[in-house]
């Protein structure tokens, strides 16, 4: 059975998101790496649940540019920074869920630091639950250029992998192919439930 294209994964990746409600009301965006200098992007407002092939543009890495007329997602200058910062990533998820928004605003600091659970190890590389999993976190802004200048200054400092939460707003994540990505999605998702129910528990 032939295996089927990195965008056509990306679309049912898409779909899959939908299902789950992670991209609601056009929230969210999507994109894979085609080769060193192109990914295709989400078209921006787009309901990203029933995307098909045809939704995607080509955008520049380099610049960030679209190569056609059409309008890539609003924060295509993220997408383009993982893929410049990471020659080893392949696919880009965007998400808008109720963990990573409100996570990201109860956490005041500059990292969410999960600890001491087994889905840690859903994570490529994460081999112990006794490890502590950093997900750094930057306050939202509508300066996405500024914003990715943030972070690409913050990785030449600090080790990013996996993701990053932008507060109140959600979670960016990526990985060396699709379905790494969608692994790390909803890994970090879970551990996301996880560590929102433990504060609310605590708390109680
Ligand atoms: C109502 S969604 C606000 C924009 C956003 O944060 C997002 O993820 C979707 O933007 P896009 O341009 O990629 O459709
Ligand atoms: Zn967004």
């Amino acid at each position: 059975m032939s295996q089927s294209l990195p965008l056509d994964q990306l679309v049912a990746a898409c779909h899959w998101i939908g299902e789950k409600g992670w991209a609601p009301a056009t929230g969210g965006n999507m994109s894979v790496r085609r080769d060193e200098h192109v990914c295709l992007l989400s078209e921006s407002g787009k309901d990203k649940g029933t995307l098909t092939r045809d939704d995607f543009i080509e955008v520049d890495i380099a610049t960030s540019q679209s190569l056609s007329g059409r309008k890539p997602s609003a924060e295509t200058g993220l997408h383009t920074m993982i893929y410049r910062l990471f020659p080893e990533a392949g696919a880009v998820l965007h998400t808008h869920t109720v963990n990573s928004t409100v996570l990201s605003r109860v956490e005041q600091g500059a990292a969410l630091l999960l600890h001491g659970y087994e889905m840690q190890k859903s994570l490529s590389g994460q081999h112990t639950h006794l490890d502590t999993l950093a997900i750094p976190v930057f306050d939202n802004s509508q300066d996405i250029a500024a914003l990715a200048s943030e972070i690409e200054d913050y990785a030449a400092r600090f080790p990013l992998r996996y993701g990053f939460l932008l507060r109140g707003h959600g979670l960016t994540c990526w990985g060396r192919d699709v379905s790494e990505a969608r692994r790390h999605l909803e890994g970090l998702e879970f551990l996301f439930e996880c560590e929102r129910q433990r504060r609310l528990l605590e708390k109680a």
